[in-house]
């Protein structure tokens, strides 16, 4: 699309023709976008979709836009502005002293939020799951259970559930996150708190649990999910997906935003974004013997832990 066309398709007043073209100019030098020639004939300049602004595409089944709209909305960018009173405070996080409670009281007593949230962490876990479906199905041999915990609305469990019939799929969430979901034939929705017990199941699944918690609640959560994969002498596994800050050594952009993410994680929950060395502590502080890690989506790793 040319610039004219641009305007038009948007629409903008003629007027404002060379702002949109200042943005279109660092749009295309952060990679929103690349510019071409019309056509080979035709040397007039035209923009054109790249990888990462077609995930932003609210038609693409994959599109993370809820996420970004979540991230980006002021109860998310507020605490942020509240780093500086935090570091003089006792306050556990900059999102407590910019709203007086932690996420997730905020998101018991906002359901607005609470729903606008769960809108986004399912459009990361659709990515996701379609990655690990179709490049780690192996991950999933010979599971007959398995409970996503803090799963959310469910998006990772239905993708479980829909490709694997035989798994009888589990979501523990917070009561209040879980109500009014209906599951279905291999899959149902349990409230309840983590930290207090988890269903017994072959695998205990967590994608982006642990980097919310400060290590010893990590520890406390690994040891719940122990006890619920080694009932009646049974020997499952946990599987973690989470980032894995340094496993991209040769990309400078990947451990920007891993880095970046380690600060959303003080800013937002009291949690961090950890290196290998810190997950093996933590699997072993859990009691736990072997782990193994698969890379996924450049960032983060996919991490099956054993008793
Ligand atoms: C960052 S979200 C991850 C959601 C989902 N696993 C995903 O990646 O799409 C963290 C989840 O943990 C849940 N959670 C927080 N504290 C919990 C607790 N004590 N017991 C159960 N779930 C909890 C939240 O409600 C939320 O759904």
């Amino acid at each position: 699309m040319t610039l004219s066309e641009l305007i038009t398709a948007l629409p903008i007043h003629p007027t404002k023709s060379p702002h949109v073209y200042r943005l279109m100019r660092i749009l295309i030098h952060s990679g929103f976008f690349a510019s071409k020639n019309r056509s080979e004939n035709d040397q007039e300049e035209a923009y054109v979709l790249t990888k990462p602004s077609r995930l932003l595409l609210k038609d693409n089944p994959l599109s993370m836009t809820p996420y970004i709209v979540a991230m980006i909305d002021p109860m998310f960018t507020t605490p942020w502005n509240y780093l500086s009173t935090w570091f003089q405070n006792e306050d556990l996080t900059p999102f407590v002293t910019a709203h007086g409670k932690t996420i997730w009281d905020y998101g018991e007593h906002d359901v607005k939020f609470a729903h606008f949230w769960g809108d986004g962490m399912a459009s990361d876990a659709r990515l996701v799951m379609n990655v690990v479906i179709n490049k780690c199905k192996g991950v999933f041999d010979g599971l007959e259970s398995l409970v996503d915990v803090g799963g959310g609305t469910g998006t990772v469990a239905k993708a479980i559930a829909d490709t694997f019939p035989d798994i009888e799929c589990t979501v523990l969430d917070l009561p209040h996150i879980v109500a009014g979901f209906q599951g279905s034939k291999n899959l149902k929705y349990v409230g309840g708190d983590m930290f207090e017990a988890i269903p017994p199941a072959d695998a205990i699944f967590m994608k982006w649990i642990l980097h919310d918690w400060h290590e010893e609640e990590c520890v406390k959560l690994l040891k719940r999910c122990k006890e619920a994969i080694t009932i009646n002498d049974k020997k499952g596994k946990v599987i973690i997906i989470d980032f894995m800050v340094g496993n991209q050594k040769e990309n400078e952009k990947s451990t920007e935003t891993q880095l970046f993410f380690d600060m959303l994680m003080m800013v937002t929950v009291n949690g961090k974004e950890r290196t290998e060395k810190e997950w093996a502590k933590l699997f072993l502080d859990a009691g736990f013997s072997d782990y193994k890690i698969t890379p996924i989506l450049g960032l983060r790793a996919l991490i099956e832990v054993y008793p």
